[in-house]
């Protein structure tokens, strides 16, 4: 419920008020001088004041009223203040709405205009309340947004690069489809960045993650009080991403319930947040993107294929791994740069067994399997040098701490490996495999400690 603060020292004339406004639905609170309203705003929750101008008793010039009105807009400057007065001058009234009042009404009032000018004001400031909310969360957004640095050297991925940067500078809204791990996430924020909306906000959201009960609650915000969670003001993906880029991310995981609401705002470019009945228009382009076949959803029926058209008013597929093998290379030096880095190890580096059994694997969980494997490097090798063993390639799913160095206890499938090779793997393996304990390690290869580092040595 609002909550207006009424300033006046006629204690009747709050009695009056409150009669009028609490049936309008209005909660009410008194005080009878400037001060104690001063005390009021800065420690509770105020929508709106109603100020009489004059407190002292022989006073009619409106000085203590208008002083009121700086005071309170320093301790809250989006509160509206609608000034009362029963010596209303031109003068008076012109200098108050300088100051910053909303309004300026004549006592004696009239209930209807005094009811009009409160909730019309009401609604204002909680129109710019959730424009100040938006820009600083647009604000927050910015921070955290990384801009996209492709890595790229295949001509097939620059191609579709190209083919992106040419879409992005229209309106269309984009579907990517491409199998798991391949970028799409990374793809879209591209879009974004060689948009003409490149200042707006890119919004992305995960659609397989939203709930039917909780869909217009994310996707168009909610007012406070709308439902028992509904703790504050919340705003919805599509007023975050207006005039820019909301990315829905696993779009054929959106339930058919949900996906009905999707396709009337797409339909009619309008929406209304949670308990509020504001219609907002929907400014922000569209990019979805999925790794389903949409095609056979929409045959079992569990995709709406006007929402598919809605969708993809062009459709891009991004490739896999394996079809841009020249990627792989400078993709995984640039993972196990940025590992290096987060876990404060020593950059380390592909020997050339790992560099051919990197460009022999498959690579079905596409990039993201490539930075996992390197995260994974970086983190359980205890040296530099990233050998073959080390991928663990043959069994990438049952990975733990332990089984990269535990493969290396038997001579690498490689054979393409120099015995020099063979043995500088197994030194740094075995030590990785005892936790960087050079007396066991070395004792495990019925070596002495200074053998040990006699090897060492000699591979650097
Ligand atoms: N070209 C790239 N350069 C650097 N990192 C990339 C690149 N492409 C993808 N990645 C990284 O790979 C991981 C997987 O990317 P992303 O989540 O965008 O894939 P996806 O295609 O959306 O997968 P899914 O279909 O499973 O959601 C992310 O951590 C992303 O940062």
């Amino acid at each position: 419920m609002k909550k207006v603060l009424i300033v006046d020292d006629s204690l009747d004339i709050q009695a009056s008020l409150k009669f009028l406004l609490e049936d309008e639905g209005y909660t009410c609170h008194g005080v009878v001088t400037p001060d104690a309203a001063f005390d009021y705003v800065s420690t509770q929750e105020v929508d709106l004041v109603l100020l009489d101008m004059n407190f002292t008793q022989d006073t009619t010039r409106g000085k203590e009223g208008l002083a009121a009105i700086s005071q309170l807009m320093q301790i809250d400057p989006l509160l509206p203040i609608v000034v009362m007065t029963g010596w209303a001058t031109l003068d008076l009234a012109v200098n108050a709405l300088k100051q910053g009042a909303a309004d300026f009404i004549e006592k004696p009032w009239d209930d209807e205009r005094l009811a009009h000018s409160i909730k019309v004001h009401i609604e204002k400031r909680a129109d710019r309340q959730d424009l100040v909310r938006l820009s600083a969360e647009n604000e927050r957004l910015k921070k955290t947004q990384r801009s996209i640095n492709f890595v790229t050297q295949s001509e097939h991925k620059q191609r579709v690069l190209a083919q992106l940067t040419q879409l992005a500078q229209s309106e269309m809204n984009i579907l990517l489809t491409g199998e798991n791990g391949t970028g799409k996430s990374y793809y879209a924020q591209y879009i974004h960045e060689h948009s003409r909306r490149a200042d707006g906000s890119f919004i992305s959201i995960n659609m397989g993650a939203v709930s039917d009960e909780l869909f217009n609650s994310e996707l168009f915000g909610h007012k406070k009080g709308a439902f028992t969670d509904a703790k504050e003001d919340r705003v919805g993906a599509f007023t975050l991403a207006s005039n820019g880029s909301l990315f829905l991310d696993e779009i054929a995981n959106l339930s058919l319930r949900s996906q009905a609401k999707l396709l009337q705002v797409l339909e009619e470019r309008k929406y209304t947040a949670v308990g509020s009945h504001k219609v907002l228009e929907n400014t922000a382009r569209i990019i979805s993107a999925t790794n389903s076949k949409l095609h056979d959803a929409i045959a079992n029926q569990a995709f709406r294929q006007d929402l598919y058209y809605r969708l993809n008013t062009v459709e891009v597929e991004i490739p896999p791994l394996r079809a841009c093998p020249e990627d792989i290379l400078p993709l995984a030096e640039r993972f196990l740069s940025q590992f290096s880095h987060n876990y404060k190890k020593p950059l380390a580096s592909l020997m050339p067994c790992a560099v051919k059994a990197l460009k022999q694997y498959e690579f079905l969980g596409n990039v993201r399997e490539l930075k996992h494997m390197m995260e994974r490097v970086v983190f359980t090798c205890a040296n530099a040098k990233v050998f073959a063993s080390d991928l663990a390639l043959n069994n990438a799913s049952d990975q733990s701490l332990h089984s990269t160095t535990k493969s290396t206890s038997v001579i690498p499938e490689n054979h393409d490996l120099t015995l020099d090779e063979i043995v500088e793997q197994a030194l740094f393996s075995r030590l990785a495999f005892h936790g960087g304990n050079v007396s066991k390690a070395a004792k495990s290869l019925g070596l002495s400690r200074s053998a040990w580092y006699r090897k060492m040595d000699k591979y650097e």
